[in-house]
């Protein structure tokens, strides 16, 4: 018989293995309670332990216990290694279960912070990643180097099916590439799903047509999950070529068989994070928006919101160090593209790029339909803010020879709204 206790959890000494999940938290320990005992339970509660001692016949047991093997007092930081066999091969919400579950309500601390994991090649291999990522600038879009230009219509519901694709249509011709769905668009009645989806793939397709540059649609297949994929097959039948998703209120498993369908049709995914702040606002408790992004390009997103480093009218956390992770080597997964959005407008597009490089998706809403002369002049506007920051001129001094970015420089400055 061995026994199995908190304290079973605990080993500075511990090396993690290559094969191992490695989590970086940041916690609070509970008055009266040490950050070892704290770190222990942490480790104990996310893998096979609990409060009581344990007694089990060796032979019937697989060893699954996770070690909090790091504590650094002085950042309230520990760090736990998860063995790779605790985990189901490919489900996410299991994994999340195990690092994101029960601890986040536990006793033992004031509050906790999942700030980071480091994946091995174990668990990754389960995931399929992107399909596509960042190389949906050349494979789906013409932008090349450049970043890439989505917008919202705006007000963000409301608009008639017909007004919808009417303002997509001149955003396209303005010299946006993508029109997106608000997060909150889905299949209600005053501008239902697929009347919407066809409405704007023809206006699409008049617009390639005349532009010789191509053009798509992030549509909205949020919903209940059967419903979901029964609409990805539609966005297919109609010719379009992404999709996009709400993906933390929808959740992981959702966003799992959504990538499966995609990979049917060869789809690609853009990601909406509406209500990550619930999980990622407070500094210190929570999930961090560096490991929902993680998460999110295990699961096969293309694109994901990932804030404006500080410019736009959304918080944010560590914009810069996200996109490069997105960006950097994943045991082989592709890159995916991080999206730029939430008050950007003309007037701020030179600081962004600045931040955050040109491997990037732009999106502007109201800082397109605001435009004082309408939404042609504000797609306009925003793309020669762009041409402007890549040729390394100065936005005002571009805008003497470009009268819609003049004009969108005199009503927002270069102001970040509140
Ligand atoms: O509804 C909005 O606010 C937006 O459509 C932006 O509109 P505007 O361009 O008109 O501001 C996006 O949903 C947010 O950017 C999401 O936030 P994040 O990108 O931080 O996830
Ligand atoms: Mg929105």
């Amino acid at each position: 018989m061995t026994g199995i206790e908190y304290d079973d959890f605990l080993d500075r000494t511990y090396d993690p293995a290559a094969t191992e999940l490695v989590c970086t938290f940041r916690i609070e320990p509970a008055e009266e309670m040490t950050i070892e005992a704290a770190a222990s339970r942490v480790a104990s509660e996310s893998s096979n332990g609990t409060w009581a001692t344990l007694h089990v016949d060796e032979s019937e047991l697989t060893h699954l216990g996770a070690v909090a093997c790091e504590i650094d007092e002085s950042e309230n930081e520990i760090t736990v290694a998860y063995p790779a066999d605790l985990f189901e091969a490919g489900s996410m919400p299991q994994i999340l279960s195990c690092i994101a579950g029960n601890i986040m309500g536990m006793k033992a601390v004031e509050s906790i912070r999942l700030e980071d994991c480091e994946w091995p090649e174990s668990i990754v291999s389960g995931f399929p990643g992107p399909q596509f990522g960042t190389g949906v600038a050349r494979e789906k879009l013409d932008a090349g180097d450049r970043p890439i230009l989505a917008t919202v219509p705006k007000p963000k519901v409301g608009l008639s099916t017909a007004a919808h694709a009417r303002v997509g249509e001149e955003a396209w011709r303005g010299g946006v590439d993508l029109l997106k769905d608000d997060e909150n668009l889905t299949d209600q009645d005053f501008n239902p799903f697929e009347d919407r989806l066809a409405e704007s793939l023809a206006a699409r397709d008049r617009v390639e047509e005349d532009v010789g540059e191509r053009k798509d649609y992030l549509v909205n297949v949020t919903g209940e999950t059967t419903e979901m994929l029964e609409r990805v097959d539609l966005v297919a039948e109609h010719g379009g070529g992404f999709v996009m998703v709400d993906v933390i209120t929808c959740g992981w498993a959702a966003v799992q068989s959504v990538r499966e369908r995609c990979a049917d049709h060869g789809l690609a995914i853009h990601a909406h994070r509406a209500m990550h702040a619930a999980f990622d606002r407070l500094d210190h408790h929570g999930v961090s928006m560096r490991v929902l992004a993680q998460i999110a390009r295990l699961c096969g997103v293309d694109h994901i919101h990932t804030g404006t480093a500080g410019l736009g009218k959304l918080a944010n956390e560590d914009t810069p160090g996200i996109n490069d992770w997105l960006h950097g080597d994943c045991q082989g997964l592709k890159p995916v593209l991080p999206v730029a959005s939430g008050g950007l407008h003309p007037g701020v597009v030179d600081r962004l790029i600045d931040a955050l490089g040109t491997d990037i998706c732009i999106q502007a809403g109201g800082g397109i339909h605001g435009h004082p002369d309408g939404t042609h002049a504000g797609a306009k506007a925003l793309r020669q803010s762009v041409d402007a920051s890549l040729d390394g001129v100065p936005l005002d001094e571009y805008a003497q020879e470009h009268a819609e970015l003049a004009t969108a420089l005199d009503k927002w400055g270069a102001e970040t709204p509140r």
